[in-house]
């Protein structure tokens, strides 16, 4: 599992930490680590290279400029273009000169590489207008074979809020992100995250001293593999779990299939369906045990209630059967439409066993009375608080949010699943991991995992529609186990 500390609290280690080495030691260990990527980026031929800093007023800057002084030393021919040169890093700038390398007010005609070094954790806002027209003015520069340059941003991409992940005005878009210590919530949510390209975390001792628990969590390939049921000669479709959908209707009978889809791809041993599209699921799902109503469904030890519902009496009376029961419950578009309604909310909180509500951001706005805003997390978290729900916030990079205060990111995230059904499909897969006895949050950032794994395979055969994505989830699967 990855982990991403907000600022204040790598301020305080930063503080610890530096409290016990010499000056300038973690400035020169994070200058390291940014110049041996620089090199690896420019295939070592760094004799002869055009390397550009662009240098802002503080620390960042500082290890930009460290960095260029190595580079310089092997032979790039390195310019450092100085925003502030009032308040520009001295040390580091004298650096650089003794290496060979020079400040200028504008970057030279040939540039391979860019540093961006214009600002770090200490950043507030966009871009200013002088570090923008700076940027912009050195991405037009070609490099030495008419190639575009190749950007690294040191510790993260400049102009992203370094807490949220937000972005508003200009900021960097970077090949690759060289961050020192730790992950910050910029690497990994929001639309910041992919502007930070390849992320490469360089040690410069400070984990030990990170003393708070990270603000966010982010799975890896080898989290969710282990966090999938284990299946072995003991084991019977009961014993696996079995999962309830009440989705869809005569007019939606899609959300319905989709749904059941979602969940057959899941651990769980079988599958019901419950609802007014019983017909076309068993069509397309023969092993689907379906009924019309929701009464006559049988034992199931999770539901999914809600996608392509409706929100008329029916839909809402399957809802509240759905809360009164004392299982786990996904609530997916419909549903959280409905919960919108006061008394069908108190049902909701009142409840003891797990809930996993799925938003996206306009069912977001409805249940929250506002949109997720800047800082999605924060969003999530408070949302979840007040629902005593987990909070699944979809997007770019889904949040899994928990009522006590735990937040995961999905880093498999793809805009090939911004396409109409595939949610339905996340849906029902999280409703088979909760048959399947996961805890609720894991059963959330495990189900946006391989669903996103699952829209990346589709998208290798061209265009993605939700039965590409449904289809996509057992081979993604067994490719993760193994
Ligand atoms: N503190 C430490 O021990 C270490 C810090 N390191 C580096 O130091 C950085 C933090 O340095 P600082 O605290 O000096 O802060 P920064 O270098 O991030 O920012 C400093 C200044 O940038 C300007 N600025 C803020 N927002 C801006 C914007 N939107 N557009 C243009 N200019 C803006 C402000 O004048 C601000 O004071 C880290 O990100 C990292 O790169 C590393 O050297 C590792 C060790
Ligand atoms: N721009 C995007 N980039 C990556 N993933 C996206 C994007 N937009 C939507 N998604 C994902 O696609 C899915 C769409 O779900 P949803 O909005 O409920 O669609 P539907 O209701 O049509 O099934 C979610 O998993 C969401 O995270
Ligand atoms: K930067």
């Amino acid at each position: 599992m990855r982990q991403a500390w907000r600022v204040a609290d790598v301020r305080s280690a930063e503080e610890a930490l530096m409290a016990h080495l010499p000056a300038g030691t973690l400035m020169q260990r994070a200058a390291a680590g940014l110049a041996r990527r620089c090199a690896l980026m420019l295939d070592q031929r760094v004799y002869g290279a055009g390397v550009t800093l662009l240098v802002g007023p503080g620390n960042n800057g500082g290890d930009a400029l460290y960095a260029g002084a190595m580079l310089a030393r092997r032979g790039a021919s390195v310019t450092a273009v100085v925003l502030d040169p009032e308040r520009v890093h001295q040390a580091g700038l004298k650096a650089l000169r003794a290496a060979g390398g020079r400040a200028a007010a504008t970057p030279p005609a040939t540039v391979d590489l860019i540093v961006d070094g214009i600002v770090g954790i200490g950043a507030k806002g966009g871009l200013r207008s002088g570090a923008a027209t700076a940027l912009h003015r050195t991405l037009e520069r070609r490099g030495r074979r008419g190639q575009r340059p190749v950007v690294v941003a040191v510790d993260v991409p400049s102009g992203v809020d370094v807490d949220t992940g937000n972005v508003e005005g200009v900021a960097v878009r970077a090949d690759v992100t060289v961050t020192f210590g730790c992950l910050k919530p910029a690497h990994v949510v929001g639309p910041a995250a992919p502007l930070a390209g390849e992320l490469e975390l360089v040690d410069i001792g400070l984990r030990p001293w990170l003393r708070t628990d990270p603000a966010i969590l982010v799975p890896d390939r080898a989290d969710i593999a282990r966090a999938l049921p284990k299946h072995g000669p003991g084991d019977e479709k009961y014993t696996r779990g079995v999962v309830g959908i009440a989705t869809g209707s005569a007019t939606y009978p899609g959300a319905a299939i989709l749904s059941t889809w979602g969940a057959l791809a899941g651990p769980a041993g079988l599958v019901r369906y419950a609802g007014s599209a019983r017909e076309a699921v068993v069509q397309a799902h023969p092993s689907v045990i379906a009924t019309d109503r929701l009464a006559d469904a049988g034992r199931v030890q999770a539901w999914v209630v809600g996608s392509g519902l409706g929100t008329d009496d029916a839909a809402a009376t399957a809802v509240r059967m759905v809360l009164a029961t004392s299982l786990p419950v996904v609530l997916d578009a419909d549903a959280l439409n409905l919960l919108v309604d006061g008394a069908m909310a108190d049902l909701m909180r009142g409840r003891s066993a797990p809930m996993v509500l799925t938003p996206h951001d306009r069912e977001f706005a409805r249940l929250a009375g506002e949109e997720p805003g800047a800082d999605r997390v924060g969003a999530a978290l408070r949302l979840a608080a007040h629902t005593n729900a987990v909070v699944l916030l979809k997007g770019d990079r889904t949040i899994v949010a928990t009522p006590n205060g735990l937040t995961y990111a999905n880093p498999t995230g793809t805009a090939a699943l911004a396409t109409g059904g595939t949610g339905d499909v996340l849906a029902g897969l999280l409703g088979s991991l909760l048959a399947g006895g996961l805890r609720p949050e894991v059963a959330a950032i495990t189900a946006a995992y391989l669903h996103g794994l699952a829209g990346r395979e589709a998208a290798r055969h061209g265009p993605v529609t939700a039965p590409d994505v449904a289809a996509a989830l057992r081979p993604v699967q067994a490719a993760l186990t193994g």
